[in-house]
């Protein structure tokens, strides 16, 4: 896939070890500052989400950002178009780095292709993998974090500031956050990033290590959201947005694109509902698009599908009646911990 050394770009990278695939720990994943998550209301414009269309991790940042209504607030731009030294940042075309107007004898701005570009532009000697999604402070000309958990969380806060729909609700409710740490990180090592060790595996061994873990994980969660409606019961958090930008991409690239073939998400009924109750939310629904999810995946996973062939779409009913109110109301927690209904604050 390639990374960035020393600022200078090389296709070679070291994410296999001995068949298995590692994901290195994001450079910038430490937590986002309060001073950034003031700016992000009082300075709109100043920060940019750099984000990708089919990213799971890209995902549940835009899906963040949609639900606590900062689209006037942090612009959004897609990386994608074909991946020759990475992601390209415009489709392949021209883009202005925001805010490099601004630097002296630069006023035309600075014009790059890729998104190594913009690593290198923030920090010369880079060195590491150059990953989406990114915040990006337009005014000091540097990359704010690429961790995704990071930015949700700080696009969480942000309603601290806001109080956007004059309440302060939160998707990582503090009563609730060492269960949702603990939650997060088993569905994110078993699951969401156990579709890549099973499809990046480079053994028979760690490739097997790798789908007894989604599958496992799978059928857990389906024996728990049979009789919730929620991973936490009535009340809606961050840990299911993470959860549905996985679940919403098995059938269509993991499935075939990673081989976890042994069930489709269609297969599992209360995690197919799950699902689709989660996608019909309309803010949801507007950030789904399975065409580029399936384009993205099939045509720059060159080393599993070299001829670029796109797969036909699986059939399934996302707009199906999902019936999951019969499960228990549909709440959200304030910032202090009260419960209101979801319905107060959103279409559901
Ligand atoms: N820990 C990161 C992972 C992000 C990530 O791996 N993004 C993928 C796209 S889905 C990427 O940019 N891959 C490019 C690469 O690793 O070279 C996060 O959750 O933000």
């Amino acid at each position: 896939m390639g990374m960035l050394v020393k600022g200078l770009w090389q296709e070679e990278d070291q994410i296999i070890q001995s068949g298995v695939f590692v994901r290195p720990a994001s450079i910038y994943a430490q937590e986002i500052p309060t001073e950034v998550i003031q700016g992000l209301i009082r300075e709109p414009g100043r920060y940019h989400l750099i984000a990708s269309g089919s990213c799971q991790w890209s995902h549940r940042a835009v899906i963040l950002r949609h639900l606590m209504k900062l689209q006037d607030y942090i612009p959004l731009h897609l990386a994608h178009g074909p991946r020759l030294e990475g992601y390209a940042i415009n489709g392949g075309a021209d883009w202005q780095i925001p805010g490099s107007q601004k630097i002296p004898l630069s006023r035309d701005g600075i014009r790059i292709k890729h998104l190594h570009q913009l690593y290198s532009h923030s920090v010369p000697d880079y060195t590491g993998r150059v990953t989406v999604p990114l915040l990006w402070d337009s005014w000091q000309q540097k990359i704010i974090s690429n961790e995704s958990a990071m930015i949700m969380q700080a696009f969480d806060a942000t309603s601290a500031f806001l109080i956007p729909a004059g309440v302060d609700y939160s998707f990582f409710p503090a009563k609730l956050e060492s269960e949702m740490k603990e939650l997060d990180q088993r569905i994110y090592h078993r699951l969401g990033n156990g579709v890549y060790r099973a499809g990046f595996a480079q053994s028979q061994e760690a490739y097997d290590v790798a789908i007894d873990d989604v599958f496992s994980e799978l059928d857990e969660l389906e024996n728990h959201l049979r009789e919730n409606r929620f991973l936490f019961g009535d009340i809606i958090t961050a840990s299911d947005w993470k959860l549905f930008t996985t679940l919403v991409r098995f059938d269509s690239v993991y499935y075939h694109l990673h081989r976890c073939t042994k069930q489709r998400l269609i297969d599992y009924p209360s995690l197919w509902s799950y699902s689709r109750e989660l996608y019909s939310w309309p803010v949801i629904f507007s950030s789904v698009d399975f065409s580029m999810i399936r384009d993205a995946s099939y045509k720059n996973d060159t080393s599993h599908n070299p001829t670029g062939i796109i797969p036909v779409a699986p059939a399934a009913d996302w707009l199906a009646p999902h019936n999951r109110e019969k499960l228990s109301s549909a709440m959200i927690m304030t910032r202090s911990g009260e419960k209101i209904p979801l319905s107060l604050l959103f279409r559901i």
